[in-house]
């Protein structure tokens, strides 16, 4: 996940951070569109991974709550305080129902409207950001849209994550909250082999004077999409953490609260004295009440298509409960989930062969199914707030099971794991 630190800083190393204004009136100039806003503002520092303090974090213990389809889109995240939207189950919601209306817009808006600097320092439309192109500035576009058939998108529906992160904009793209973390990854990710499997990145944008990071948005070209978050790895936290929390330990009220709203008799008697639990204390358990230290991944939240929205799965653990869940979750389609299969398969090749992989310890990091009744599928690695560069020489295998020291993160063992779900869910040849 990604947090907002309260203080900005200057990005160490990182050239100009151009500030995309995705609210700015495109001007239609002759083979030119309009200036990117490039400034060099102030951006942050590393995300802060606790900013709850000890024992002040947010009441949010396990309620039921909402995949949020709530309002995020165009309200200032600001606002909004930072929570879980942990635990809604099968709760019935309709994907337009509290969004700002849909607007009519480009087929394929996703690819038209965005703004990316090029190897002249001008911009093309629909081409993120990729690293060396990054330094150009005051870069100039000329570009209109062409003539297609309008049709209304969804709006964007957020599964899980912390509430108030996100913001959309009017051409399809995604703002959250920025994590100079994520933008680091983002922007190596522009140029590795995984990118086909990364949203697009447009780089650092500003509203409201927050900063987020400016991506595409994965459903943008689905229909009523269904939507799973599955958080891959056989560890949610990063050794970091634990070694702070270590030296400096932070109990938690409202990861207890999280805690015995689940089970009431997990707290030992210390932690039910103090009424709080440190956060990898918290995370472990999580990890051992779900598939995550089974399976090496673990189901996060499904929403359905009808609307419905379930984020109930801190107790899906075995194998036959994830089948269970994936059977609901693609109405039993085998098309579809062959289609995940393959799409699996093809990322497990990918991940093999990347760099950026191969330099990273990928935790907390999810998968973004995406479906609709079309048969269209694709999944997309997101959330890469606790992803950090391995010191050299030291490198993963992402599948080796995780001692202190070693950083690996199971990613792979998890995806071995899902693929060979699916593949047993598939009728046989
Ligand atoms: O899912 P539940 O049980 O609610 O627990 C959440 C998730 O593990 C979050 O990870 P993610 O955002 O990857 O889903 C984590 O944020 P971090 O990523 O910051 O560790 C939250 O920590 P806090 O934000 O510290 O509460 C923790 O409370
Ligand atoms: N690029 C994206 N396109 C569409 N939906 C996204 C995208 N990134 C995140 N989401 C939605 O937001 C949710 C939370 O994302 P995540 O990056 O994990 O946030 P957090 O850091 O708050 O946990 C995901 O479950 C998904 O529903």
């Amino acid at each position: 996940m990604t947090k907002t630190p309260d203080t900005p800083a200057p990005c160490p190393g990182m050239g100009d951070i151009h500030h995309n204004n995705p609210e700015e009136p495109v001007e239609q100039l002759p083979r030119r569109v309009p200036e990117l806003v490039v400034t060099c503002e102030p951006c942050v520092t590393q995300c802060d991974q606790s900013p709850h303090g000890p024992t002040t974090g947010p009441h949010h213990p396990d309620e039921e709550s909402i995949c949020s389809d709530s309002g995020l889109s165009g309200s200032p995240a600001s606002s909004l305080e930072l929570r879980k939207l942990s635990n809604a189950s099968s709760a019935g919601l309709s994907p337009a129902s509290s969004f700002e209306e849909c607007e009519e817009d480009l087929m394929g808006y996703g690819e038209c409207n965005s703004q990316t600097l090029t190897q002249d320092g001008g911009l093309f439309p629909g081409e993120p950001v990729t690293t060396d192109l990054w330094k150009k500035s005051k870069a100039m576009v000329n570009w209109s849209p062409p003539s297609v058939p309008v049709r209304k998108r969804s709006p964007w529906v957020q599964v899980v994550g912390h509430a108030g992160n996100f913001q959309t904009d009017s051409d399809g793209r995604l703002l959250k909250k920025y994590c100079e973390c994520e933008q680091l990854c983002f922007l190596q990710l522009m140029s590795d082999r995984l990118r086909p499997f990364v949203p697009a990145y447009y780089g650092v944008t500003q509203r409201e004077e927050q900063d987020y990071n400016l991506m595409d948005d994965l459903l943008a070209d689905f229909d009523s999409p269904c939507i799973m978050d599955c958080k891959m790895g056989s560890r949610t936290y990063l050794e970091e953490e634990l070694k702070k929390a270590r030296e400096c330990p932070q109990p938690r009220k409202d990861m207890y609260e999280k805690m015995i709203a689940v089970d009431p008799h997990a707290p030992t008697a210390e932690e039910q004295a103090q009424q709080a639990v440190l956060k990898t204390r918290y995370m472990q358990w999580r990890e051992t009440l779900s598939s995550t230290a089974t399976l090496g991944f673990r189901i996060e939240g499904i929403k359905k298509t009808d609307g419905t929205c379930n984020t109930n799965f801190k107790r899906t653990k075995y194998k036959d409960e994830v089948v269970q869940a994936l059977e609901d979750f693609v109405d039993n389609n085998m098309l579809i989930l062959k289609n995940y299969q393959q799409r699996l398969k093809e990322l497990r090749i990918v991940l093999g062969n990347s760099d950026f992989f191969k330099a990273h310890e990928v935790v907390g990091s999810s998968l973004l199914f995406v479906h609709d009744q079309t048969g269209k599928a694709g999944i997309w690695m997101i959330d890469f707030g606790k992803t950090v560069p391995l010191p050299s020489p030291l490198s993963l295998d992402h599948r080796s099971p995780w001692a202190e020291g070693n950083r690996e993160d199971g990613y792979l063992w998890g995806l071995d794991n899902f693929i060979d779900i699916l593949t047993s869910m598939l009728p046989e040849k």
